[in-house]
This record gives structure tokens, C-alpha cells and sequence, in this order.
């Protein structure tokens, strides 16, 4: 199910029509088919109530679906749920910690709440989670003295207390400043560093774009999108944006190199870059005499990108 990549064969995380209709009729995941590839950062982003962590709650267990089915690690769930959640290290609804406590005691606590859990080897695996997160040195220091970034990067402490397989968690940098979340991002690239696949939802498009390999993008209970990060913007090549005075003459060049989708403007002139390398263009530019006074390649955004998938903006700020 997941063609063309290297390394990390096969999927974490399969879902296959997977629907949540809840009581009162509103359906929060409809027909979602999702395909999360092994050792990818898989970002779920979506716009808040688009059913993102309804969808987590399903693959974890936590509440059943109304429709179609979903396999972690090669694991039907909820059937799998046994064989398969001691791979899989979770944060959804952050754990609370005590105030009083230090860190390490908060999670030796929380260790000891979590029957899968062998205490004999309690005290290594609290002490490995510290290390793995940067909290070694404050292992000691009481809760309530944490910063944020320290307070979430305890809480994913708690999800990496085994040797873990998939890392799930749910808007991460929720309620974070700045700081905190580039420590959690940073975090979450080094855990993926080490081949763990993270599933990491977030309404920030971003941040998304900072820290994944793969995105799926939720609207409405549906996903609207879903690949690569490169796959999606191969689809949509870069431009050249050539600012000068002369725009038909700099258009002339262009054509004549073969770019295509030429358009001009008042003082600018822009093109699909292909293949062609942005210092030839440029050069051939100057010596046909064009005043170049500005020479740009242009990538598309994500949320460019994203206009041009759903055909319509994403506000993902809210
Ligand atoms: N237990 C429930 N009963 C009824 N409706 C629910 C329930 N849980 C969630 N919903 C609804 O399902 C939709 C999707 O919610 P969900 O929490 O999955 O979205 P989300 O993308 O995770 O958003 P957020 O980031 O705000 O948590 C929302 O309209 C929500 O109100």
C-alpha cells in the first residue's frame, strides 16, 4: 500500500471507510480512508471539529466506529488492540500530572498506572523517557516548576515509556508559546530520526509543513487530501518571477527556452521554472540585454497547494 518508499516498508496506520456517526446523528468521520506509511511524520491536519480526534479515538480504541475499519501496525482494532498498543505510545487527552511531584516521579506514577507496564523495569524506562525528551537534568525539579514546553515534553515522555513503533498525538502544541512549541517540534523530529512513525494532528498548516512527510487533511469529517509533502508539490512545479522593466522582452526569452505558462505583468514576468536551471534562465535573460531587477524561484505554499486540491481557501488559523 505504499509504493516508492525506501525504507519503513508498508503502513502503521490503514483506514478503510472508517465512519463515526455519533447519538445525536452527527457524523464527525465519514468514509475516511487513510493510508500512514511506516517511519513518515504524518501530519492530520484539519480545522478544529473537522474530526480529527474522533478519528485518533477510533484508532486507539477509545470509541468505537459506526463503519468501515481501521488496522495499526498491521492490527485489526479494535480486535488488535492487545498485540498492538504496547507499540504504540499515545498522548490524547494530556495526562494530569501533580504539581508537587517531580517529573520522574509523576511518571513512575504513571507508569505504575499501566497494567501492560513491568515495574521491575519502572525506573529504567522513566529514566530513558527523561534522557529522550531533554528532561535528564530537571528529572528531579517538581512539576508545577516545568515550563510548558517542559510540561508536554513529560507528557510525551509518558507515550515513549517503551520501545515504541508509532507515536500518535493530538494537536501537540496546543496552548504552547513559542518556545515550548519549538521544543516539542524538535522533539518530534528526533523521535522520527529514530524510525518511529509519528501521527501527529494539528489545525496549524504551518506547522505541519515544518515537521511532516505526509499529510492527510481532514474538512467536515472527510479527508480532502492526502500524500507526500514532495508528491504534492511535484504536482505543482515552481515558477520563475523575473522583475524588469522590459516584460515583453523577457517574455520572448522565456518562450524561446521553452518555459511554459508564461504570464506577464506590469513589471514582472512569470513562468514554470521545469526542468531548467534559475541561473541559466537568468543568465540568458541578462545577456539578451533584459535589466533584471529582480530573479526569483517561486514554490508554492501548502496552503496553495491546498486552494488548488479542495478548490477552495483553508483557515487553519482559527
Ligand atoms: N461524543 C460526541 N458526541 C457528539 N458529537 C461529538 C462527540 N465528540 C465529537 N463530536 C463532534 O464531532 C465533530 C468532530 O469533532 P473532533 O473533536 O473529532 O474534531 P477535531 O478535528 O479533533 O477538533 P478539535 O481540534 O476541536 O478537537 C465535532 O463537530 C464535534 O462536535
Amino acid at each position: 500500500m505504499n509504493p516508492g518508499r525506501a525504507s519503513g516498508e508498508g503502513s502503521a496506520i490503514v483506514a478503510l471507510g472508517l465512519t463515526k456517526r455519533f447519538r445525536g446523528g452527527q457524523v464527525a468521520v465519514d468514509d475516511l480512508h487513510l493510508d500512514v506509511p511506516r517511519g513518515s511524520v504524518f501530519g492530520f491536519l484539519g480545522p478544529n471539529g473537522s474530526g480529527k480526534t474522533t478519528t485518533i479515538r477510533m484508532l486507539l480504541g477509545l470509541v468505537a466506529p459506526t463503519g468501515g475499519s481501521c488496522e495499526v501496525l498491521g492490527r485489526p482494532m479494535p480486535a488488535g488492540l492487545a498485540a498492538a498498543l504496547p507499540k504504540v505510545g499515545a498522548l490524547v487527552e494530556g495526562p494530569a500530572f501533580y504539581p508537587y511531584l517531580s517529573g520522574r516521579d509523576n511518571l513512575l506514577r504513571f507508569d505504575a498506572a499501566d497494567p501492560m507496564a513491568d515495574p521491575r523495569t519502572a525506573k529504567r524506562r522513566v529514566g530513558a523517557a527523561l534522557d529522550r525528551v531533554g528532561l535528564g537534568a530537571a528529572a528531579g525539579k517538581r512539576f508545577r516548576a516545568y515550563s510548558l514546553g517542559m510540561r508536554q515534553r513529560l507528557a510525551i515522555a509518558g507515550a515513549l515509556l517503551g520501545p515504541r513503533e508509532l507515536l500518535v498525538l493530538d494537536e501537540p502544541t496546543n496552548g504552547l508559546d513559542p518556545q515550548g512549541t519549538r521544543e516539542v517540534r524538535a522533539l518530534i523530529k528526533e523521535v522520527a530520526a529514530d524510525g518511529t512513525t509519528v501521527f501527529v494532528s494539528s489545525h496549524l498548516l504551518a506547522e505541519v509543513e515544518q515537521m511532516c512527510t505526509d499529510i492527510g487533511v481532514m474538512r467536515a469529517g472527510r479527508l480532502v487530501a492526502q500524500g507526500t509533502i514532495t508528491g504534492l508539490r511535484a504536482g505543482h512545479p515552481p515558477r520563475v518571477r523575473v522583475e524588469t522593466p522590459h516584460p515583453g522582452q523577457a517574455a520572448a526569452v522565456l518562450d524561446r527556452l521553452g518555459l511554459t505558462g508564461v504570464r506577464t505583468g506590469d513589471d514582472e514576468v512569470t513562468a514554470d521554472l521545469g526542468d531548467r536551471a534559475p541561473e541559466a534562465v537568468c543568465a540568458e535573460l541578462v545577456g539578451d540585454g533584459v535589466a533584471v531587477r529582480g530573479f526569483a524561484v517561486v514554490r508554492p505554499s501548502l496552503e496553495e497547494l491546498f486552494v488548488g486540491l479542495t478548490g477552495e481557501g483553508f483557515d487553519v488559523d482559527g
